[in-house]
């Protein structure tokens, strides 16, 4: 399993889709350590930036690097045991039971013909382990719940082992003690050395669980910094036009109350 850190950096970014510019010059980092929660209205960008940040996308100016190297100097393999996407939970074309989509998220590390091996197997087990999926292992993936969908992605990702989780909404359509226990699995994660960055729609998330929040708004990062100095109770009424108010609670965390 890859266990290298690394740093991926996003300088200039610019994308547009049918005429229209999605990004507009966005300078980001993620590096080992860091949860950084990207927030933003619907339709602001957020899941065309990580597809760029994956190199699933290509920008029409700027470039991504991983560790200095431009993405498209690294092969998809290389690459894979690096970067790991949890896409939104979709419905997948074949009826994989939950295992088998776990074990792709280890294909990068076996050859054209290869078997997965021992320690392939080891870390789809432990994946599954720590989403608490077992339950689930031999149901077809097809018919799962949205939830079940996305903790099994979520599974596929960290069985792949690579160090850098590019999750978007990875708590949506989880029920609260999935979406709770998720987050503090993601700050351990991070304690471990992973570097995670997460797309929510929850302000509270981010103050619960995020060293760093960028707020992606009109094309632009308008703003990257600790959490409670992005989520004031202005910038929250000015983003998402609602009225809010940002209490201090005990543990110095900050909660959002509507
Ligand atoms: N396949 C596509 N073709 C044309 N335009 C698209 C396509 N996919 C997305 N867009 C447009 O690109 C813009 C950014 O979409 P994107 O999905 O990145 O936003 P988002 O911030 O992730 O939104 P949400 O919070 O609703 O998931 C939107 O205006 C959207 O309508």
């Amino acid at each position: 399993m890859s266990m290298e850190p690394g740093v991926l950096r996003a300088c200039g970014l610019r994308f547009e889709r049918a005429g229209r510019t999605v990004l507009d010059g966005i300078d980001l980092s993620l590096a080992s350590g860091d949860i950084l929660a990207l927030l933003g209205v619907n339709g602001a960008g957020k899941t065309t930036l990580l597809r760029c940040l994956l190199g699933l996308l290509r920008p029409c100016a700027g470039q991504v690097s991983l560790d200095g190297a431009p993405l498209a100097s690294l092969s998809r393999q290389r690459l894979a045991c690096r970067l790991a996407y949890v896409p939104q939970a979709h419905v997948a074309p074949f009826p994989f039971s939950v295992r088998e989509v776990v074990t792709l998220g280890r294909l990068p590390y076996q050859g054209p013909f290869g078997a997965a091996g021992a320690t392939d197997l080891d870390a789809v087990e432990s994946a599954i382990d720590q989403l608490g999926i077992g339950a689930l292992a031999e149901r077809p993936y097809t018919e799962l719940s949205g939830g079940e969908r996305q903790l099994t992605l979520i599974a596929r990702a960290l069985a792949q082992g690579a160090r850098l989780l590019i999750m978007d909404e990875p708590v949506s359509g989880l029920d609260f003690g999935h979406q709770i226990r998720l987050l503090r699995h993601l700050e351990r994660l991070a304690a471990d050395g992973y570097g995670i960055l997460k797309t929510t729609h929850h302000p509270d998330h981010a103050l619960a669980c995020a060293s760093r929040v960028a707020v992606l708004h009109q094309g632009r990062i308008e703003v990257d910094d600790v959490p409670d100095k992005v989520l004031t109770p202005e910038r929250i009424r000015r983003l998402y036009r609602v009225d809010v108010e940002v209490l201090r609670v005990s543990g110095g965390r900050s909660v959002v109350i509507y």
